[in-house]
Parts: C-alpha cells; sequence; structure tokens
C-alpha cells in the first residue's frame, strides 16, 4: 500500500474519525479501519483516548494535537493526533509516508511499543559469538607511542610500535589506553552529547540532514533494503572548517560547541601521532604520510549516535554493518559499560567489551588502501539492548579531499602489485555516500581485480 504524506493530511482533517480505546484502530484490515470505523463499534470502545488530552467521547471528530512529526519534504514539524501517528508507525514497512530523514527512534520508543515496526526488523544467519569470547582487543598504550619519530631505535619497534603493528595487522582495531584525555573532560563531553540528544525533536531538528546531504541529525537508510538502524545521529564534517555546514556545527548550543572543539584537537593530536606511527611501521615516509592528513586540510567527520533500547533488540540493528570509509576511527563510548560494538572476526560476530574511557581505534578502508592491503579494515556494527541507552562518539580522520589516494609507492613492487586503484579523495568520499551500507562492498569496488598492476602509475604520494 502506497500511501503518502498529503493522505495523511487528508486523514487528519477527516471529520469522522473515531477510534478505539487508547486511540487504537478498530476493524480487520487497516483500510476497514480507516473506511467504515463506525460501523465497528461497540460499547467497548466507549471511550478513546488522546494523549494528554483525555478522554474523548465517542464518535469525537479526531483533532486534538498531541505529537508532531516532520513533513518529509518540507522538513516542517507538524502535529498530528496520535492515532495518526500510530497508524503510520504500522506501515513503516510498507509505506513511504514517513521519509527516512525523518524517523527519530529516539520519538519512536515513546510511544508504547511491543513489537519494533517491519522496517526495522534484520535477518543476519552470521553466526554470533558469546560476550567473553573475544577475551578483549589488543591494548595500545598511548603514552609509550609519544614521541616516536622514524629515528627511533630498533627497540621501540620490539616495543609498542611491535604491538601496534601487529594488532594493525591481525586486527584491524585495538583499544588506546592512556591516551591524555582525562576522565573528567570525558564525563563533561557526555553531559554535553547526553543533553543534545535530550533536546525536543523541534530543537534537534534544526540540524536535520537537508535533503541529498549526509551531514546533520536524523535516521538515515544507507541499506538497500531501506532499512532502518535502531539509532538517531548527529553526523558532521569538521575540518576542512570550510566544509562545515552552517546549520551544524556553528550553530550547535555554545557549551557543547566548545567541549567538542576542545575533544576535536585533542583527538587530532592522538590521531596524527597514531598515523605518523603507522606509518613507520608500514615503511612508508612519514612526511609523505603527514601530507595527506595535512592539518587544517585533512578531511575529518565525526558521528554521534543515539542508540535508544529497543523491545526487541535480537531483530534489529543499530548500526549497519560496515567498514569505515576513513584512514583511522576513534571510537569513544560515551555511555561507559553499556556495550554494543561487535567486530567480524573470522566469519563471526564478536562483541566487544570496552573498558571505561578507554578509546577504540580502528583501520578504516582507506588504511586498507594505502597499506595496500597489511592493514585491513574491520568490519564492524552497534547492537542494541533492552534496558538501556547508549551512546557513541566516532572521530574519522581522512586524507585530504585534493589527494591522490592509493596504496603506497614504497609498498608497491612486481611481487606485491597494487591491489587497489587510484582515486581522488573528493570523489570517493562523494561515492561511498552514494554506495548503500553494507559490509566492505564499497572497499571491494576499488580493488584491482588483475593482479598484474601498472607499477609506473604509482607516484611517490602515499
Ligand atoms: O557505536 C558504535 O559502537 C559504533 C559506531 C560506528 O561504527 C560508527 O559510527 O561508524
Ligand atoms: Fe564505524
Amino acid at each position: 500500500m502506497a500511501l503518502n504524506y498529503s493522505l495523511f493530511a487528508v486523514f487528519y482533517k477527516w471529520k469522522h474519525l473515531t477510534c478505539g480505546e487508547d486511540g487504537e484502530h478498530l476493524g480487520q484490515s487497516e483500510e476497514e479501519q480507516w473506511e467504515k470505523p463506525k460501523s465497528k463499534l461497540t460499547r467497548k470502545h466507549k471511550h478513546c483516548t488522546f494523549g494528554d488530552k483525555g478522554e474523548l467521547p465517542l464518535g469525537y471528530i479526531c483533532t486534538s494535537v498531541v505529537r508532531g512529526m516532520l513533513h518529509p519534504s518540507t522538513g516542517e514539524y507538524q502535529f498530528i493526533p496520535s492515532v495518526v501517528i500510530r497508524y503510520m508507525a504500522s506501515l513503516l514497512d510498507e509505506s513511504i509516508a514517513i521519509s527516512p530523514t525523518t524517523v527519530s527512534v529516539q520519538e519512536l520508543i515513546k510511544r508504547p511499543l511491543d513489537s519494533v515496526p517491519k522496517r526495522f526488523i534484520r535477518l543476519d544467519s552470521t553466526p554470533q559469538a558469546g560476550p567473553s569470547d573475544l577475551n578483549g582487543l589488543p591494548t595500545i598504550d598511548m603514552k609509550k607511542l609519544l614521541g616516536i619519530t622514524s629515528d627511533s631505535s630498533d627497540e621501540s619497534f620490539n616495543g609498542e610500535l611491535g604491538r601496534l603493528h601487529f594488532s594493525c595487522r591481525e586486527w584491524g582495531i585495538f583499544q588506546l589506553v592512556n591516551h591524555g584525555v582525562s576522565s573528567s573532560f570525558l564525563q563533561q563531553l557526555r553531559h554535553e552529547i547526553e543533553g543534545f540528544f535530550k533536546l525536543p525533536l523541534k530543537e534537534k531538528m534544526k540540524y536535520k540532514a537537508n535533503p541529498g546531504e549526509s551531514d546533520g541529525y536524523g535516521n538515515v537508510v544507507r541499506t538497500e533494503k531501506n532499512h532502518l538502524d535502531w539509532g538517531d545521529r548527529l553526523f558532521m564534517t569538521i575540518n576542512p572548517i570550510s566544509k562545515r555546514k552552517p546549520h551544524l556545527f556553528p550553530e550547535l548550543p555554545p557549551s557543547l560547541r566548545s567541549t567538542l572543539e576542545t575533544y576535536i584537537q585533542e583527538l587530532k593530536k592522538i590521531a596524527i601521532q597514531i598515523l605518523k606511527c603507522l606509518a613507520i611501521c608500514l615503511g612508508i615516509d612519514t612526511n609523505l604520510m603527514m601530507d595527506l592528513f595535512k592539518e587544517e586540510k585533512g578531511l575529518e567527520t565525526l558521528r554521534a549516535t543515539y542508540y535508544p533500547p529497543c523491545p526487541q533488540p535480537e531483530l534489529v540493528v543499530g548500526l549497519t554493518p560496515h567498514s569505515d570509509a576513513t584512514a583511522i576511527t576513534i571510537l569513544h563510548q560515551i555511555t561507559n559499560c553499556v556495550n554494543g560494538l561487535q567486530i567480524k572476526r573470522n566469519g563471526m560476530w564478536f562483541p566487544v567489551d570496552i573498558p571505561d574511557d578507554a578509546f577504540i581505534v580502528n583501520m578504516g578502508d582507506i588504511m586498507e588502501i594505502i597499506s595496500n592491503g597489511a592493514y585491513p579494515s574491520i568490519e564492524h556494527r552497534a547492537m542494541v539492548n533492552t534496558e538501556s541507552e547508549r551512546i557513541s562518539v566516532a572521530m574519522f580522520f581522512n586524507p585530504r579531499l585534493d589527494a591522490q589516494v592509493g596504496p603506497a609507492a614504497s609498498l608497491v613492487s612486481p611481487k606485491s602489485p597494487a591491489r587497489f586503484r587510484r582515486f581522488i579523495m573528493d570523489e570517493y568520499v562523494k561515492g561511498f555516500f552514494a554506495h548503500p551500507m553494507n559490509g566492505k562492498s564499497y572497499l571491494n569496488g576499488l580493488k584491482i581485480m588483475n593482479e598484474a598492476s601498472d607499477g609506473d602509475d604509482l607516484k611517490e604520494e602515499a
């Protein structure tokens, strides 16, 4: 059934709309409920309740306004009777009534929900390991990476640098401790980000993603089958500053903005040192690597995700399986103790237990490309639970948009030909957002199938 918003607008004005108790519909099929409501009424349905408007007598015209909704194309916030909203929710799987960017799971769970709407239901036959099966991720001590340069002695390679190389090659992910960002500051960050998600929907929608853009607030469909994830996001380009959307970062509540600004600066320092160390481990000239991530030009984005509790967590996914389209990502689970990140290893999903205040660093597709496959990106997803909300903040570090990216020249030889095509970063990013989120499928599209590659094509740039 293809119902669109204008049809709902007609329902809204419909003068004979009646309902059962607590706004429930009457009748067998949903069409009937709307077409012949009166014929189905019984004494049992003597009154109906509309949210804070209290009980309304039988047959009362449903014009009480109790909830709001965003118009899919104008983005305007509009009040709609709760009964219409419930009906719309029941149609989520079949209807285009709610446009992808206007769904807020946080709003959805404010209503009584026994089961999740069909559009959120995902089936995944990949085996799932138990919570303790992973035995923790490798741990890297940031303090020990500080001060390492390409002139450092071989000793450092035997120590933390060696562990870093191993973690990236064998795991593609590690937890970072002693990173220097204080617990009290992380508390403040938590307070600010939670505050953002607690804002009324109307406020948050000032930051909504504009049509065709990836930056902004909302639950954006990125899957082939138009499934929705069980989470609301705020995604923003942070650097270069000229790429910040005027209605987003600059317009955030000032205390959130300044906390984020400090956080971003701290993470940037960490990311740059890690990238330098990775270049050393891989045998890439650190200057070439740093040129890609030039401080004012490197592409940096941030995604804060709010995962509400879910009545049927086994049926939904908080964040669709994907690998990050970045060089490296630094993830902070701001709701300590509430886990949800899972990684795919040996064809199996493993839940990750993130220690309080540790950061998670993972390799993205760009690092897999630069390293010519030596540091594979890790496929991961986020899952939810029945009890607690969870919030994560991921910061993505990428080469500058005008950089030509491909396997580092020093890693390509006749024996080890380039495994990936070269491209301009800007085109890669645009292509990524136009591509459905589906494991590592975007990266796979950049693979050179014919292993014999043209070495001359590989310039000195990393
Ligand atoms: O919330 C998480 O644990 C994962 C977030 C993530 O993978 C992302 O934002 O790309
Ligand atoms: Fe991710």
